[in-house]
């Protein structure tokens, strides 16, 4: 559906677009200086000019690295939503709560255009927030909540959308790939290697929405809901890569892996979705794999376009007012797709329980002293998960690793042997299970 009824929106070539910008973070700031950097060729390729008229955050006093003087200054970002001057609500807050929600809601039954980079008030509020931009006949686009500069929103929404996907995933969170790649290339401790990730602007507010897994789910259930159908998003099995150790990393290099933070969802032959989120093991050799530091790399496949891979940096300032940038220009240009590119059923879907799906794993035990492999083997044995091979690792610290890979097996069995070992007196630390995936 185009539509370019919108007054405010009406490709001219006389009236700017007037922008109002809540959150001058990372991604507000790096949206204003890409518009001064590159005003001509953006009203060039828009065919109007845009023009930031207010701008909105917490601390006003703050050194910004930007003059901000020729905007009007909102104390409460709420106003923007009822400026008569705004066209367009660029909301870079984020959080899915308010005032980030409010926000919206209120820009969108004003009739507001809204472009936003938030993830997680997509993905947990999108099928209302769909049904008032309807109503209301006002755009909401959101290119930048998924994977930073990579195209993945307009992609799937757009260029995919003649064709059925079976699987789409890879690659989301750019904090969580930095913090793994700087795991392996350098040694430094994940905390450590989390704060230069803070530093350089790639992680959330709250930085356990990265680390936990979240993150990557809020992207995994936007693309799910284009590609196949909006999913309930308690249904989705989310785990994150705090208990990855440099060991882990350094194993799995040798077994001829890398650990990736992925999210993937298929769609199953009966219509539903099987989707999780979990610290992987890829192919050293596999696309994945060369996928380092803040970068995304998005994989979908579909019976007539096969497989289609998108890869860029997936966070940072520059990448993502790039990616906001590209909503506004399509805002200017005129055009108005319908949130998920298409009508939503009415109710959200249920995730295919996890723990029914089969998957091969490397499992790491760190055990108490005085613990025999025998006695290891025997204890997996009795849970009934299969080994393919196993090894006793020793490290300098004096700590001892029975390190295996399994056979496939039931995630359902997998987890609640994990459950019983995390409680038995033979280790010394919570276990870890690691999927092996092997995306195209
Ligand atoms: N950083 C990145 O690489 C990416 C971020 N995103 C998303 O973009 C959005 C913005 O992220 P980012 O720029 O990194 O975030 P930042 O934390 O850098 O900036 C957030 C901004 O929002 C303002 N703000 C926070 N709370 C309030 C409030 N209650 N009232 C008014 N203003 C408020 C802050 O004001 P003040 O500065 O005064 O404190 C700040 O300017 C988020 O949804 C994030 O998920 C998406 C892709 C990549
Ligand atoms: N915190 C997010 C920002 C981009 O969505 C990340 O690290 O990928």
């Amino acid at each position: 559906m185009t539509n370019t009824d919108s007054a405010p929106l009406k490709r001219s070539h006389s009236t700017p677009l007037r922008l109002g910008i809540a959150g001058l973070g990372t991604v507000g700031i790096g949206v204003i200086r890409l518009l001064r950097a590159h005003t001509a060729l953006i009203t060039q390729r828009t065919g109007r000019s845009l023009e930031i008229v207010a701008v909105s955050a917490r601390n006003r006093q703050r050194d910004r690295g930007e003059d901000l003087s020729a905007f009007r200054w909102h104390e409460d970002p709420l106003s923007l939503a009822s400026d008569p001057d705004v066209d367009v609500v660029v909301e870079l807050i984020g959080g899915a709560n308010n005032p980030a929600r409010k926000l919206v809601t209120t820009a969108l039954e004003n009739g507001k255009a809204v472009v936003t980079a938030n993830k997680a008030l997509i993905a947990l509020h999108g099928a209302h927030l769909a049904q008032l931009s309807a109503e209301h006949n006002a755009p909401l686009y959101y290119e930048a909540a998924v994977a930073g500069v990579v195209p993945a929103v307009k992609v799937v929404r757009e260029a995919l959308a003649g064709d059925q996907l079976t699987q789409l995933g890879g690659i989301m969170n750019g904090t969580c790939n930095f913090i793994l790649s700087e795991m392996e290339e350098t040694g430094r401790a994940f905390g450590d290697v989390l704060k230069e990730a803070q530093e350089k602007g790639f992680a959330e507010a709250d930085p356990s929405t990265d680390v936990d897994g979240w993150d990557t789910a809020h992207k995994l259930a936007i693309l799910t809901g284009i590609a196949f159908q909006p999913i309930d998003f308690e249904s989705l099995d989310v785990r994150g890569i705090r208990g990855v150790t440099s060991p882990d990393i350094a194993y799995t290099k040798e077994l001829g892996y890398r650990i990736k933070l992925l999210g993937v969802a298929h769609r199953t032959k009966d219509g539903g979705v099987d989707a999780s989120v979990q610290p992987c093991l890829v192919p050293l050799n596999s696309g994945l794999a060369q996928v380092g530091g803040a970068f995304n790399a998005l994989t979908t496949v579909g019976a007539f376009s096969g497989a289609v891979t998108l890869s860029g940096q997936g966070a940072g300032e520059g990448p993502t007012a790039t990616a906001v940038m590209a909503d506004l220009i399509d805002l200017g240009r005129g055009h108005h797709l319908p949130l998920w590119g298409q009508q939503p059923p009415e109710k959200a879907a249920l995730c295919v329980p996890s723990d029914t799906v089969e998957g091969a794993y490397y499992l790491r035990l760190s055990l108490a002293d005085n613990v025999t492999e025998e006695s290891i083997n025997a204890l997996l044995d009795e849970h009934k998960i299969p080994l393919k091979h196993a090894s006793l690792r020793k490290e300098a610290n004096g700590s001892l690793h029975f390190v295996c890979v399994t056979h496939p097996v039931l995630a359902g069995t997998l987890h609640s042997t994990l459950y019983a070992l995390g409680r038995h007196e033979s280790l010394s630390t919570a276990p870890l299970a690691l999927k092996i995936e092997a995306m195209p």
